[in-house]
Formats: structure tokens, C-alpha cells, sequence
């Protein structure tokens, strides 16, 4: 497998693109490094498909290289990248059987067919079809097809990557979760390096031990899971990563101190001094306690979520959320706390990196 370098990679669909925003992909520099499970997550229209494009050889970047181990491949085509690719739709040889299909790319590489065996034996039961093995793929359904183009991308061990776009669009939920368990243990026991573009954070997190995230053309923090929770580098990753989001509070900074509205809260270290313009307060719904003390809160609207409740409340003027146990009592006159070790602190949108021990 390959390490992959995206050098300063820009994309324009348009012919002579003026400003970033005529560019699809605004700036990406980034390693995906050898072996490393990557899922691209971000909304619709961020540019995932498109870079997951350039670094299959579909697209040509406008600007920048791409390397597959410190090789300039910008200029290669799909079929000399050595790549594995799985689409969202299955692309299958109808006339073949499932176990032909599955075959296929071995025997392509003209695999010796006891090797081929052995691999598409073990593929088979992975995708849970052993007994459909000797059966055309035709006439199967939309659900087994996709299966079987998945059990295509992971055949060959000697490609440089697995790239998959979201590939489990059809596979029904409950298949989704065990795929992706598998793919996630084949990952571990070969070491592919995968990238798996999505738009469902939770498949994402579930996937991949480093999740990129794409906001408007851009990477906009690639992190494990834990730290796109606990420090999002970006407010677009505080709120899209969560459920809900991260509460985020128009805020005035002023060292270690930061106030919101009437009330002023004591940051988990100094900021330095910002550039005139946004400045935002983070808290993630699950760090906000709700209690007799603090500030004071009018609430909105309770949801029960199983084990938890969802407390939607007004704090100067703001909308937030807060997630507590389902058996907290929610007060007559309701006061919120912030934990302070968990306060984020943004400015035009950007996360501030705080001096602690101030
Ligand atoms: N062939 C094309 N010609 C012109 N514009 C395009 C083309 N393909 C994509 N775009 C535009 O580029 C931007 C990024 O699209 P892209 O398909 O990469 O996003 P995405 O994150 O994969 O979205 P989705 O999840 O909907 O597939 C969008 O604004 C889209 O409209």
C-alpha cells in the first residue's frame, strides 16, 4: 500500500476561475499515510467526490501534484494508479458468478488459482454469500450486487489504496453495520490505506481511526474521533460532529476571561490577542450541567433520547442545548454551568489554541 501526498491541490470546475470561491476544492495539502483508514466526511457539495476523483486519476487537479509514495502520479491515469475502487452503485459482471466476479481482478493480475481460491473464498464468507458463490450475479438483488463490489475492491492485497464512495448507500442497516465492522477488521489484520468518502458521521467514526472533514471546498481538521469531540479545530466541526451539535456563543475576550452577554466565565488558560472580528464560545451540550447554580436559563423544550434527556433553553438571548441523565430533575428555576476544562474559544471561526497556566 502507498503513502499519499496531496500537494497543495486546487480544483475549479469553470474554465479561468477568479476568486476561491469559482474553486470546488479551495486549497488541500495533506498525507494520508501508508496503511491509514481515512473516511472523508463533510455536507453535500463539499468537494469529497472531487477529491476522492483526483486521487483515483478521474480528475485532473488545476493546480498542485499528487504522490503515491513521494511519485508524482498527477499525470496518470485511473489504470496506472494500481488503485481499488468501490462505487456508491454496484458494478458487476452479470453474466459471471458471484465467485467469477470476485475473481476477476486476481485473475486479471494472472494470480496463481489456488491463491485466488483461498482469497475469494475468504472474501465470499465475509460478504456473507457462500451460497450464492456458484450463482450468476444477475437476478440478484441491488443489495447482494453492492456486496459483491465491495468483496472486488478488497481482493487484491497489492494495490496502493481502496478507495470507497459511499459504498454502503444500499446495503440495508443492518448489513451496513456489520460491513463496516468487517472492512474495519480487515483493515486492521492487512493494513490497506483506505479512504471512504461519506456524508453520515456516524459511519465515519465508526470506520476510521482519522476522519477528514471538508467544509466548503476545504479540509478543515482531520482528527480521531475523540479529538474532533473534544477540540474541534473549526465551529463547522463543532456543530456537524455531534448530536446536537456544539453550542457555540457569541462571546468578548478579554485574557483568561470571556464574556457572554451578563455573565463572565474564566477560560481554561489566556488567549492571545485576536484579530478584530467573530469571537465564539464553544461547549459541547454534553458538558453543560443544569442545575440550581449558575447562569440563569429558560428552557424551551425537553426531549427524552432513551438514557438521556435534551434540554433546549434561552442564555442571554442564545439558544443551547444541554444533554443530561434521563433521571435529572430540571429544576424550577433553572441555572446552567459550563465545565471550564471543556470551554472552546473561536475567533471567525477558527479554534484560539489557549496559553494554559495562565
Ligand atoms: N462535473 C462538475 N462540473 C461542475 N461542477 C461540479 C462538477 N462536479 C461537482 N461540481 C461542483 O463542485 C462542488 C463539489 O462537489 P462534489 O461532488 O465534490 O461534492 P461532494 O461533497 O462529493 O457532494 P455529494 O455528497 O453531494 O456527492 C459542488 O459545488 C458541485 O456542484
Amino acid at each position: 500500500m502507498a503513502r499519499i501526498d496531496l500537494d497543495n491541490i486546487r480544483h475549479a470546475y469553470m474554465a479561468n476561475p477568479a476568486g476561491d470561491e469559482d474553486y470546488a476544492l479551495k486549497k488541500v495539502h495533506h498525507t494520508f499515510v501508508d496503511g491509514g483508514a481515512y473516511a472523508l466526511l463533510g455536507p453535500s457539495g463539499c468537494g469529497k467526490t472531487t477529491l476522492l476523483n483526483i486521487i483515483s486519476g478521474l480528475l485532473r487537479p488545476s493546480e498542485g501534484q499528487i504522490l503515491f509514495d513521494k511519485r508524482d502520479v498527477t499525470d496518470l491515469p485511473t489504470e496506472a494508479r494500481n488503485i481499488a475502487q468501490v462505487f456508491q452503485f454496484p458494478v458487476v459482471y452479470d453474466t459471471m458468478t458471484v465467485y467469477d466476479n470476485l475473481a476477476f481482478p486476481l485473475r486479471n493480475r494472472g494470480v496463481a488459482e489456488d491463491v485466488v481460491d483461498k482469497r475469494v473464498r475468504e472474501i465470499i464468507t465475509m460478504i456473507g454469500l457462500e451460497e450464492r458463490a456458484r450463482r450468476k450475479a444477475q437476478g440478484l438483488t441491488a443489495d447482494e450486487k453492492q456486496k459483491i463490489s465491495l468483496g472486488r475492491g478488497l481482493a487484491r492485497a497489492d494495490v496502493n489504496a481502496i478507495l470507497f464512495d459511499e459504498p454502503l448507500t444500499v446495503i440495508d442497516p443492518h448489513m451496513k453495520w456489520e460491513l463496516r465492522t468487517q472492512l474495519k477488521e480487515l483493515h486492521r489484520r492487512f493494513g490497506y490505506t483506505m479512504v471512504y468518502v461519506t456524508h453520515d458521521q456516524t459511519e465515519a467514526l465508526t470506520f476510521a481511526d482519522n476522519v477528514v472533514v471538508m467544509y466548503e471546498g476545504e479540509i478543515v481538521q482531520i482528527g480521531t474521533p475523540e479529538e474532533l469531540f473534544e477540540r474541534p479545530r473549526h465551529t463547522f466541526v463543532g456543530y456537524f460532529i455531534g448530536s446536537p451539535g456544539m453550542n457555540l456563543l457569541p462571546a468578548a475576550v478579554d485574557g483568561a476571561m470571556v464574556r457572554i452577554g451578563s455573565q463572565t466565565l474564566k477560560l481554561p488558560g489566556r488567549a492571545g490577542a485576536l484579530d478584530a472580528g467573530r469571537v465564539e464560545l464553544g461547549i459541547r451540550p454534553e458538558f453543560v450541567r443544569l442545575g440550581r447554580e449558575g447562569m440563569p436559563v429558560s428552557i424551551t423544550k425537553v426531549e427524552d433520547i432513551g438514557r438521556k434527556k435534551i434540554v433546549r433553553a434561552e442564555l442571554e438571548g442564545e439558544t443551547i442545548a444541554a444533554v443530561i441523565d434521563e433521571d435529572t430533575e430540571v429544576p424550577a428555576e433553572p441555572h446552567v454551568v459550563f465545565d471550564p476544562a471543556r470551554l472552546n474559544l473561536y475567533a471567525n471561526s477558527w479554534r484560539v489554541e489557549l496559553e494554559r497556566g495562565a
